[in-house]
């Protein structure tokens, strides 16, 4: 049998990283071997336990350092925590850069907004949805125990919904508003995301596509956490064998 792969969890007693520490457990292949809270130093739980593999779900303040020091400790990670920029990510991408330079096995970092499959296919039927319809607009729904809003696969969405409207020619969507600007939702790359905040929600997202005399809505639902978790495992077995930096879980499930 071969070995299984040691993983490392940062943000282990939050409800994600606790519900990857379970998940990372009952798989044959990997074994949990640190878990890893505020205040712990990174780089020495993962060297002290021989981590292979990293899961970040910490918070949006936390989580670039904590790419920074896993690279530093020559430890593969996967990131599931919201708060990432262009520039930040620009920042892990020249790091990994400069560690692979001269490494035998090059290190991969994947980033992804969201593990869960019915929330990467809406982000790919969004995108390809957006090139035909005049206006379209996001609503993510959350527990109210969320940190950052509008969430990170809502600003995710709203880039491709975007980028394929700059594709295919289109202008700004219609919109008449002359007053309570507030009331329309945050403006993410010229599309409009509202976020609902509801005890009982776990994580869900609506996209909605509006034509004269027609809608396409494209909905997903996270009843439990439990739904990120074959995501999160694919990302851990895939990840030392893509060096550099990836971000979306589409491209490790083929769609990207
Ligand atoms: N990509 C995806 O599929 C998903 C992403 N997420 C994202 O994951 C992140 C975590 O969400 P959630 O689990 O609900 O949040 P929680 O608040 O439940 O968990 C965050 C945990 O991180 C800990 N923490 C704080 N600072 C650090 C640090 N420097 N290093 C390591 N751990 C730290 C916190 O500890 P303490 O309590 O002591 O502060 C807490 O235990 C969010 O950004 C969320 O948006 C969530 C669901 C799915
Ligand atoms: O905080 C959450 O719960 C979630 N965060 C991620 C996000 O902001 O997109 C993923 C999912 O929506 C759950």
């Amino acid at each position: 049998m071969s070995e299984k792969t040691r993983v490392a969890v940062l943000g282990a007693s939050g409800r994600m990283g606790a519900t990857t520490c379970a998940a990372v457990e009952s798989a044959e292949d990997l074994e949990l071997a640190a878990r890893v809270g505020r205040g712990d130093d990174v780089t020495t739980s993962v060297r002290e336990s021989g981590v292979q593999v990293a899961v970040d779900f910490s918070v949006p303040d936390a989580t670039e350092a904590n790419v920074h020091a896993l690279i530093d400790a020559g430890v593969h990670a996967v990131v599931g925590t919201t708060g990432w920029t262009a520039a930040s990510r620009g920042r892990v991408a020249e790091h990994l850069a400069e560690a692979n330079a001269g490494r035998e096995q090059p290190l991969g970092v994947l980033i992804a907004p969201n593990f869960g499959l019915s929330a990467v296919l809406v982000m790919r039927f969004a995108a390809q949805a957006a090139r035909y319809f005049e206006s379209a607009e996001i609503v993510e729904l959350h527990h109210p125990d969320k940190v950052d809003a509008p969430s990170g696969t809502a600003r995710h969405t709203a880039a491709a919904i975007a980028a394929a409207r700059a594709d295919a020619g289109l202008g700004p969507m219609p919109d008449a508003t002359a007053s309570g600007h507030d009331a329309r939702g945050a403006d993410v790359d010229g599309v409009r995301v509202h976020a609902v905040r509801l005890r009982g929600l776990v994580a869900h997202e609506e996209v909605l596509l509006g034509n004269p005399g027609e809608q396409l809505v494209i909905r997903q639902d996270s009843f439990d956490r439990v739904s990120f978790m074959p995501g999160v495992l694919l990302a851990v077995r895939r990840v030392p064998s893509r060096p550099g930096l990836t971000v979306g879980l589409e491209h490790v499930l083929d769609l990207g």
